[in-house]
């Protein structure tokens, strides 16, 4: 963990205000003395950056002279220019721009050595005279070239604070596991009425991460068997540890086998009319599908066999790479996105025994290239272009769903937003030896819009709950499962349901399966269709945000998302 101090430009002069460099070097060692105090006992203590802004040689050098004592101020500079700037990315990428930021690092470089402090300089980011740290600048930055150079060279954990003289508030936000969730993840801004109130409530905020932060070094210790991942415990002959063994659960003993049950056929060519009769019939099929089942296999998806092929043989090829090359995408500790097992929250927890890689394909500024895997040499064209056709998949679906609940066409699309998340998933099931007490993948609903899974086109695996009884799931090689996800269980007031589901495992083949799913920009309210609901069916959920969080945050609990949202 870092903490970070920005001055954004005023410690320049490209906007007309200036912090006092004397002001500067008491405020950096108030926060080091916070840092002192809070951390007394803990060895590993996080480094300070500051200031974050525009490089002025008196500026630094005064400030430098103010803060000698301390050994971990670093700086931190990166200039993007105004936040509001929509051309960062070409800036950043402009090796002429990069010549001149590089000049100005080597300046400060240059300063810092002169000077009696052991300060090192840091590249970080900066720039916004106004917007700074929104989507902008941070996206801009993370897309680019630079991101990756300081996410995998100095990347870690940074809390930062800053000050908005205007609002007399501080925002401070943890960007806790990688630089693209700085602008959405934690954001507590706090009225403040006094200097003092606002060292408070910095220390008190440091506090809770402190304690946050151990707590998860706790639970890593405990959970400390779990180096290695299923992939490398099955290809080892490990029997899998306890952690991974259900003992008892709300679903009863795990029977790998259960019924095989044919879930509903669609033709879905035949629902993007709604005039001929085959049409008017298929779309009566997809709701009384969707209400019964919450999901169906999808035929007419106009994806070629040897396409979906090809998809299942790039997954394939990923996973067996060596453990070394696939960790250049490992997810970290906190995050979703990337390549490793199940992000482990707390020590009752039951582990997956799959290893995934999950990734963000839509909005395509917001995608993190370093997590993309760039062998096998085509699968970074092929993820793109696959999660579209999945995409102009769901877009027909969300449609022609509208239609047979007598709704507008786009009534669904809208409340997604023109910025929904597309993400895809790639799930591998390494071979188990307890496949009686081990599951793939846990009884969940998806968070999502809807889900479209292609399946390994020979090993089952996939079981869907139905009035409390599990069946398995039929592979049809061409067809693509099409689950119902929570978000749309919302949005249709209960009318369709995401299913509960789950993967087995088996102990002589791996399988492999890729999930895509949609999700609502998390910033945008999604509730019940106001047409769906009346006296004969009150609304049954409340309008919620960002429920990709609410479904973590109850995962973390041990409660049901879909439930917390109910009226
Ligand atoms: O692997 C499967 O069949 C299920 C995958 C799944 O449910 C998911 O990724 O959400
Ligand atoms: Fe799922």
């Amino acid at each position: 963990m870092s903490l970070r101090l920005p001055g954004n430009e005023l410690s320049g002069r490209g906007v007309g205000v200036r912090v006092a460099e004397d002001q500067y070097a008491s405020d950096t060692i108030s926060l080091q003395r916070i840092e002192q105090d809070v951390y007394e006992s803990i060895e590993s203590k996080p480094l300070i950056i500051a200031p974050g802004g525009f490089f002025d040689a008196n500026w630094f050098n005064e400030f430098t002279s103010k803060t000698t004592k301390s050994e971990d101020v670093t700086r931190c500079i990166y200039n993007l220019g105004p936040g509001a700037d929509e051309h960062h990315v070409e800036k950043i990428l402009d090796p002429s721009y990069l010549d001149s930021e590089a000049d100005t690092f080597k300046r400060l470089q240059s300063t810092l050595k002169s000077s009696v402090t052991s300060a090192t300089a840091w590249l970080g980011e900066a720039g916004g005279a106004y917007n700074g740290c929104r989507n902008l600048v941070t996206n801009g930055f993370v897309f680019s070239f630079c991101a990756l150079l300081w996410h995998r060279l100095m990347g870690r954990n940074v809390l930062l604070t800053s000050f908005s003289g205007i609002h007399q508030v501080v925002e401070i936000y943890l960007d806790d596991t990688s630089l693209s969730l700085a602008a959405t993840s934690i954001r507590d801004p706090m009225p403040l009425h006094s200097t003092g109130a606002v060292w408070n409530a910095i220390k008190d905020y440091i506090l809770q991460l402190q304690k946050r932060e151990l707590g998860e070094r706790l639970l890593h210790r405990t959970m400390g068997s779990l180096s290695k991942t299923a992939h490398e415990m099955s290809i080892d002959g490990d029997e899998p540890p306890p952690q991974y063994i259900v003992k008892e659960s709300t679903f009863g003993p795990i029977d790998s086998s259960p019924p095989l049950i044919p879930i509903p056929i669609i033709d879905i060519s035949l629902l993007s009319s709604t005039s001929s009769p085959s049409s008017i019939e298929e779309l009566e099929k997809l709701r009384s599908a969707l209400s019964s089942w919450g999901c169906f296999q999808a035929i007419g998806h106009g994806i070629p066999d040897s396409y979906l092929d090809k998809v299942r043989e790039v997954a394939k090829q990923f996973f067996a790479l060596p453990v070394d090359e696939k960790r250049k995408y490992s997810r970290a500790d906190r995050d979703g996105e990337g390549h490793g097992g199940d992000l482990i929250v707390s020590e009752k927890q039951v582990l997956d025994w799959s290893d995934r890689l999950a990734l963000k394909i839509l909005p395509e500024d917001e995608r993190r290239l370093n997590l993309w895997p760039e062998s096998p040499a085509e699968f970074r064209e092929i993820l793109h272009d696959y999660s579209m056709k999945i995409n102009s998949v769901l877009d027909l679906l969300f449609k022609a769903i509208a239609m047979s609940l007598n709704l507008e066409a786009d009534c669904f699309l809208k409340q997604f937003g023109e910025r929904a998340h597309l993400i895809a998933r790639f799930n591998f099931y390494p071979p188990c030896p307890r496949p009686d007490q081990v599951l793939g993948l846990k009884p969940h609903s998806d968070k999502s819009g809807m889900t479209v899974l292609l399946q390994d086109k020979e090993v089952e695996g996939l079981h869907v709950l139905k009035d409390d009884q599990w069946f398995r799931v039929p592979i049809i090689p061409h067809a693509l499962v099409v689950n119902v996800g929570d978000q749309m269980q919302i949005m249709t007031n209960g009318i369709i349901k995401s299913p509960i589901h789950r993967a087995v495992t088996n102990s002589e083949k791996l399988r492999i399966s890729v999930a895509v799913s949609n999700e609502a920009e998390p910033e945008r309210e999604i509730g019940p269709a106001e047409a769906l609901i009346d006296e004969k069916r009150p609304r049954l959920y409340r309008n919620v945000k960002n429920y990709a969080a609410i479904n973590f945050e109850c995962f973390q609990k041990g409660e049901i998302a879909i439930t917390t949202v109910k009226i």
